[in-house]
């Protein structure tokens, strides 16, 4: 299963998930207008981490590490950039209407072009009511929940919106992507090549014959890669 909005299993496991919730209900929270665009701004209903908290430093460090580790993302992704972790919580009441993510952000001297975006889940679903990541890609919204964990990975270029939670709450990590490859049909050709190759490494192949796919996935990031 290849295609967008792609879920990215168990990202943290359950150790990790308690200790990063641990550091940042510590944090210091702030209304989550602090980094919303003008057009963004009147649909958006939430508090965040500052960018640059230790709180969020510490956290983001501990799902940087993790996303290094975990080989879907890195096949899915092929992250040239990727954004400091960020991290909302959504009370009761609260939700971030229908938006376009910006297609460029600066932060911490890095500026990187948003190709995919990215929520990793931090709450159960059974703990918070309403508070689903509604993805527009088709002509039907999709509505998402995922397990504490998860992360659902999709191209920035999508309308999308989190619906307002009514009970519990939804405490998640957002960030950005920039891709070594900038058009999304070589990215995703080269996923499912990767995939396929994953296959085929674990059937009694020739090892000829998997070296020589081997070859071509990486003569063709060799030919489209641009950073
Ligand atoms: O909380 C989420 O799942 C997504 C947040 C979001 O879309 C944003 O901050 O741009
Ligand atoms: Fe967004």
């Amino acid at each position: 299963m290849t295609a967008y909005p792609l879920t990215i299993p168990a990202v943290l496991d359950a150790a990790e998930l308690a200790q990063l919730r641990a550091i940042l209900l510590a944090g210091p929270w702030e209304d989550g207008l602090a980094t919303a665009g003008p057009l963004s701004a009147p649909v958006k209903r939430n508090r965040q981490l500052p960018e640059q908290c230790p709180a969020a430093r510490e956290a983001g460090a501990i799902i940087s590490a993790a996303l290094g580790r975990h080989a879907l993302f890195m096949s899915a992704a092929l992250p040239a950039r990727i954004a400091p972790p960020m991290f909302n919580r959504y009370r009761a009441g609260e939700a971030y209407g229908a938006h376009i993510d910006g297609a460029l952000r600066q932060s911490q001297g890095l500026r990187i072009r948003t190709d995919l975006s990215a929520t990793l889940f931090l709450t159960p679903p059974q703990d918070y009511e309403g508070g689903a990541l509604s993805i527009t890609m088709g002509a039907m919204p999709l509505d998402i929940k995922g397990k504490a964990g998860d992360m659902i990975l999709y191209p920035s270029s999508t309308i999308h919106a989190v619906g307002p939670v009514t009970s519990g709450e939804r405490l998640s990590c957002f960030f950005w992507v920039q891709s070594i490859l900038r058009d999304p049909i070589q990215r995703q050709t080269l996923f499912e090549l990767d995939r396929a190759i994953q296959g085929l490494a674990a059937c009694p192949v020739p090892s000829e014959t998997l070296l020589g796919f081997n070859q071509t996935y990486h003569n063709l990031v060799r030919m489209w890669a641009d950073g």
